[in-house]
């Protein structure tokens, strides 16, 4: 049996109130290497804020967020980053005037950002690291290509790829699939599948075919507490989670 230090992700009592309202309300969620989990729940649930406490965005109240055995409420955004916390918003933040290539070479660790990678060398471990991430993501026929000319699913793409080039062992996706078309959709649940490899994967997702292809583990939030949580076959069957979230 797993213990509580053997987790990516441990997270114990958190609660955050915002002038007495608790969006997120005591949870507990742990999540393990080599896991994707995903959580779900109806429109304010709580479901972003919980990634916004994670990654720092937000202070928690009270509770305990443990990475990888470290501490981090009250850690500031950037510690956490550094700590191996990657997180993708859901518009992309790409540079549209830079190559793809470009985009990841600034995004390497050493690259320091767009201004520090002008003095960035291209050695060849960079130059490999950059060829087996856009492979990954599917871009490898585009690494000349302006970001802005990217079609929308690979401009997500390319931003996932721009976290992996820092190997974070967790990687946080607000609704990955949203505007993607069927194709696009199909290829991000095996990137995501892949990218799970080797890390943990959180991820906030609406679209339940989506869930059901990508989840290893399902967490159900309603106003700041688990509904229920297991596999997707447990949390689709509870009557519960149909009715206050499947069944509308
Ligand atoms: N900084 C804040 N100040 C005050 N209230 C907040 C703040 N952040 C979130 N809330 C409230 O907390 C609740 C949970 O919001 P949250 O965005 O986490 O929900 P969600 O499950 O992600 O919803 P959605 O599916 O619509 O994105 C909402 O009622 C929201 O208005």
């Amino acid at each position: 049996m797993s213990t509580t230090t053997d987790f990516t992700l441990a997270i114990e009592g958190l609660t955050v109130s915002f002038d007495g309202f608790k969006a997120v309300d005591d949870l507990n969620l742990y999540i393990d290497k080599n896991e994707l989990h995903v959580v779900i729940g109806p429109n304010g649930a709580g479901k972003t804020t919980v990634l916004d406490l994670i990654c720092g965005k937000t202070k928690a109240t009270s509770g305990s967020i443990k990475f990888l055995n470290v501490e981090l409420t009250k850690k500031p955004e950037h510690e956490i980053v550094r700590a191996g916390v990657g997180r993708k918003f859901q518009t992309p933040s790409i540079y549209e005037n830079l190559t793809v290539l470009e985009n990841l070479e600034v995004s390497y660790p050493e690259g320091r950002g767009i201004f520090g990678s002008l003095l960035f060398k291209r050695t060849p471990k960079v130059m490999e690291k950059i060829h087996e991430i856009a492979n990954e993501i599917m871009l490898d026929d585009a690494l000349d290509m302006p970001a802005g000319l990217l079609s929308h699913g690979q401009k997500q793409w390319l931003e996932i790829g721009m976290l992996l080039i820092q190997d974070p062992q967790l990687l946080m996706l607000d609704e990955p699939v949203a505007g993607m078309s069927v194709k696009e959709r199909e290829q991000t649940a095996v990137l995501l599948n892949k990218i799970s490899q080797g890390r943990s994967v959180l991820v906030i997702e609406h679209d339940m075919e989506f869930v059901e292809r990508i989840a290893h583990k399902v967490t159900v939030l309603h106003q700041g507490k688990i509904l229920a949580a297991g596999d997707m076959h447990k949390v689709q069957h509870d009557p519960k989670v149909v009715e206050v979230y499947l069944g509308h």
